[in-house]
């Protein structure tokens, strides 16, 4: 691979030993996956932050790591909501532990809002065609396919590195032709909502990381396609979709229809709504993932309007978007639902408690069962709030 004057001075140590282990990274992954050279990037979202998942040695690695970031980088989310932890049950342990890693993200001068949806905050709205270096898998896949922005499907450890050296190696979702569909997916009927989240579901378990181009019959809105791209990495590995008409690239490039045809009946998506249909009722329900945008937050206080709800309810949310939105947390949060910041069902360590929760999203259902233990069963977000155990106020 070939590196410009600087870029051999940074992997020969002279700006340091953490510059120099992150182009040594980056340098690693260019020759495996044969990349000519480094590219610059204009952001980095970097995964690995919730301390139920990178525990003690991650900790150790990032607080060893010096220096400061040379673009506008931000985390994933991480364990706990960083204010209210404590009424989330979090142990103090845990909560310390938590602190300690943001600390370290923050001293290289990471920014410390903790999410997966960047593309909804200031100064990480990236466009059609930038290079970026993303790693949480839905972000990845928004940006890819709904943005047409270019980014591989970063691990935690070379996101920080192409944070730390401004560049990443041009190789894999930063070429053209790698962006190409190989296989179509032909969608048989009208799809809405968590229709698009079952989708994902249904296609992922046997697409593998291939890029599908999908022929739909309705088009789907951004936070549908954020849906689809979220259970599509989950349940799949897929970093890059596109849709006839639809997405960007689709709409520019008039990619020829794959041979290859992956088929989708209704029957396939009224099937993901029945997993676990015999838990009567999940004990916690738990919606935005990814992080809710503020048309969802909109949609979800104009569900629970007057209503009390019953069970524990989370809705996940930027920080950012939440403080954004200060009506609409309220309004949400009078029904007994809880506005939950920097963390979600996922990576905190305080759904675990549950026995059983109920999701509108195709990439929880996928992850619930095997990241918290806990029996997940989808719905609509309207039957989402039903499980609530809703009542009318009045
Ligand atoms: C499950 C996920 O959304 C969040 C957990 O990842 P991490 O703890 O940030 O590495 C990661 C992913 O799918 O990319
Ligand atoms: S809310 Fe979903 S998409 Fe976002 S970090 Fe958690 S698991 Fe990943």
């Amino acid at each position: 691979m070939y590196l410009t004057p600087e870029e051999e001075k940074t992997l020969d140590g002279e700006y340091g030993r953490s510059l120099q282990k992150a182009i040594e990274i980056l340098v690693a992954l260019g020759d495996i996956y044969g990349a000519d050279k480094l590219i610059p990037v204009k952001s980095a979202q970097i995964a690995g932050v919730s301390y139920k998942t990178i525990g003690d040695a991650g900790l150790e690695w990032i607080s060893d790591l010096e220096g400061k970031v040379k673009i506008p980088s931000i985390l994933n989310p991480a364990g706990m909501d960083i204010v209210r932890w404590d009424e989330m049950g979090i142990d103090p342990v845990f909560a310390k532990k938590q602190q300690e890693i943001i600390e370290a993200y923050a001293k290289l001068g990471i920014q410390t809002k903790c999410t997966c949806t960047p593309y909804y905050l200031e100064g990480f709205n990236v466009t059609l065609d930038d290079h970026i270096a993303w790693s949480e898998s839905s972000a990845v896949s928004y940006a890819n396919s709904v943005i047409g922005a270019r980014t591989n499907r970063e691990g935690g450890p070379s996101a920080l590195s192409a944070a730390l050296v401004g560049k990443t190696a041009n190789y894999g979702y930063h070429l053209d032709e790698m962006r190409e569909p190989v296989v179509a997916v032909e969608v048989d009927c009208e799809l809405s909502g968590s229709d698009f989240g079952a989708l994902g579901y249904v296609v992922g378990k046997t697409i593998g990381s291939r890029v599908p181009i999908f022929y739909m019959k309705n088009e789907p809105s951004k936070n549908e396609m954020k849906s689809l791209g979220a259970a599509l990495a989950a349940s799949g590995a897929v970093a890059l979709y596109h849709i006839e008409g639809v997405t960007p690239e689709a709409v520019r490039n008039k990619f020829t229809r794959p041979d290859d045809i992956i088929p989708v009946e209704r029957t396939q998506i009224d099937e993901v709504y029945e997993t676990n249909k015999d838990i009567q009722s999940s004990e916690i329900i738990t919606v935005g993932c990814p992080h809710c945008s503020v048309e969802e937050l909109e949609e979800i206080a104009g569900l629970v309007e007057g209503k009390k709800l019953q069970k524990e309810m989370w809705v996940c949310t930027a920080r950012e978007v939440a403080e954004r939105n200060p009506d609409l947390v309220q309004r949400i949060e009078k029904s007994g639902a809880k506005v939950v910041c920097d963390t979600c069902m996922v990576v905190s360590p305080s759904t675990n408690k549950y026995a059983s929760m109920t999701v509108n999203s195709g990439k929880a259902l996928a992850y619930v069962p095997s990241m918290c233990k806990v029996a997940a069963k989808y719905a609509s977000i309207e039957d989402c709030i039903n499980e609530a155990g809703v009542v009318d106020e009045n």
